[in-house]
């Protein structure tokens, strides 16, 4: 039997943590460490007293792929099925995505049709014309990572990338996409070029993707399905997956510990024995499985494993300031997800989602109002507003109030608004991300180290990825298990 302890509280280490739980045989302690006073990291969900539900964090989740069916059905034996919000693709909270440049909104094409429409935002071109002409452009000869900037501009020319490729790396990783890899972030498309020349070719006819070691199924998945959902999130506002993996975690006997900071790790290979210290107590385990972000495991090695510490610091992380705001009656000029703003246009916010639109279960239950959250910074934090420690939050507010009052023709003050700094909350997959990945695992490996590394800092930063992420190193770690 075995003892494991999962270091961070996050949906990664609760995750971690709810797959071992389902290994009684095999594990026979599960501690989950986490630093702060709370559990579930970035997954923070605030009710008003008038009813509505407001987003500091993830609001909505994909059902498409692996990773979306899988979170299902975690979802699912967790008991969530009656708490789900579903989000039809037919839905306009869904479908209608849109970008700000030169002083205007602009809809992104969203049905098939649409692909072949032209689009000033893409040089009056439309996306099909680009996408037939993409497979008679030359593949880049060189084997070194590329940035996503550079890729894109090289296939689908520099308007598109700049006005569709550039926007959305800011809206998920609030990042530069100059310099983030695309080999990180479209591992799907930078494979495709490489085996078959061509993005739209290898998407195509190129190999299928890797299955999951194991069979993923649920009723929920199956009633996903069947009404087609696109997105989801809960009734309460996904804070509630975190709770609801709390509490089946202590259901299940696993110790969860706040307030306890990991300072230091350090293994025993022969004995097959881990210590991790925190800043006042010792535990002794046979295996870790670290869910915290990677520049925070870093310095648990710095002096014995400059390997792992030098690549696990290797990558930056976004701050974003996050400003929630609600308005009375509907303000928005249309319905959809919301609009992100390309970095070469001159203003101060990444982009604004309409949560009104996408979940109006989330509004109060009494009267209409328009709930829309805008996020600031990302890598050009310290540039626009200077230091998060320092800034001043009415600065925040007063940028966001102030822009959409002018993007979307709002008159009106809100009614009520969060201001929040999420500091280093996203991790930012910079040029050379999958070889520093590949020479850990490998090292790693080589080492028989007792280590598993999980989270955003790794394969993806969705929520969905991230809970993918701990059931595959879970899956991995008990195969060893069964063969000692
Ligand atoms: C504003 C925002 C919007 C987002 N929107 C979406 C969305 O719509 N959909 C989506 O799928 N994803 C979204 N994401 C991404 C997703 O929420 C995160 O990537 C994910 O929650 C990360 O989870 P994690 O457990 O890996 O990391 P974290 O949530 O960062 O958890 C790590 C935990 O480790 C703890 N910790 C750190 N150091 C130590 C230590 N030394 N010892 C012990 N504990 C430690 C921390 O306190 C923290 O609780 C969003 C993220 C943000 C910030
Ligand atoms: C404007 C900034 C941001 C917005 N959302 C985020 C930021 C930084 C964070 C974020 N949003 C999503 C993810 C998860 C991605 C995943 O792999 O699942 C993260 C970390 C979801 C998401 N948001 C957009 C897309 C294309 C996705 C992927 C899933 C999906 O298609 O729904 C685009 C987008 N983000 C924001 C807006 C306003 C927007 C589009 C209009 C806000």
């Amino acid at each position: 039997m075995t003892s494991v302890a999962v270091i961070g509280g996050g949906i990664s280490g609760l995750s971690a943590a709810y797959y071992l739980s389902k290994a009684p045989h095999l594990v026979n302690k599960v501690v989950l460490l986490e630093g702060s006073s709370r559990l579930g990291g970035w997954l923070q969900s605030t009710r008003t007293e008038e009813g509505a539900i407001f987003e500091h964090g993830p609001r909505s989740l994909r059902v498409a792929g692996e990773p979306g069916a899988n979170i299902l059905e975690m979802a699912d034996d967790l008991g969530l099925s009656d708490e789900i919000v579903p989000v039809l693709p037919s839905h306009e909270g869904a479908k209608n995505r849109f970008i700000f440049a030169g002083g205007k909104l602009h809809k992104l094409p969203s049905s098939f049709r649409g692909l072949f429409s032209r689009y000033e935002l893409f040089g009056n071109q439309s996306p099909a014309l680009l996408g037939l002409r993409e497979p008679f452009i030359k593949r880049r000869e060189e084997e070194t990572d590329e940035s996503v900037h550079s890729f894109f501009c090289r296939r689908l020319g520099k308007q598109f990338t700049e006005n569709a490729i550039d926007p959305m790396v800011r809206g998920i990783y609030g990042g530069d996409c100059r310099q983030l890899s695309v080999q990180a972030l479209f591992p799907s498309m930078h494979q495709a070029e490489k085996r078959k020349g061509s993005i739209t070719r290898g998407l195509l006819f190129g190999p299928k993707q890797k299955e999951t070691p194991f069979r993923i199924d649920s009723e929920l998945l199956k009633k996903a399905k069947k009404e087609q959902w696109a997105l989801w999130s809960l009734k309460d506002g996904l804070e509630g997956l975190s709770d609801s993996l709390k509490g089946h975690l202590a259901r299940s006997g696993v110790e969860l510990l706040t307030e306890r900071r990991v300072e230091r790790l350090e293994f025993d290979t022969t004995n097959q024995v881990v210590q991790v210290n925190t800043l006042d107590e010792q535990f002794q385990v046979n295996h870790v499985i670290s869910a915290v972000p990677s520049n925070c495991l870093s310095p648990m090695f710095a002096g014995h494993h400059p390997v792992l510490s030098d690549n696990l610091s290797a990558n930056p992380s976004a701050t974003i300031g996050l400003v929630n705001l609600e308005y009375a009656g509907d303000v928005l000029p249309s319905e959809g997800f919301g609009y992100l703003v390309p970095s070469g246009e001159p203003e101060r916010i990444l982009g604004v989602v309409f949560d009104s639109s996408i979940f109006p279960q989330h509004n109060r239950p009494s009267s209409a109002t328009t709930r829309l959250t805008v996020m600031m910074g990302g890598t050009w934090f310290n540039q626009l507003f200077g230091d998060p420690d320092k800034v001043d939050s009415s600065l925040l507010l007063d940028v966001a109030v102030t822009t959409v009052g002018q993007h979307l023709k709002i008159t009106s003050e809100p009614l009520r608004s969060f201001t929040t700094i999420q500091k280093d909350c996203i991790p930012q997959y910079t040029l050379g991300h999958t070889d520093r990945l590949e020479q850990m695992e490998s090292y790693i490996a080589e080492r028989s180290l007792p280590l598993s590394l999980v989270g955003c800092s790794y394969r993806g930063v969705g929520v969905n990825d991230c809970v993918l992420s701990a059931r595959k190193a879970v899956t991995d770690f008990l195969k060893t298990c069964e063969r000692d």
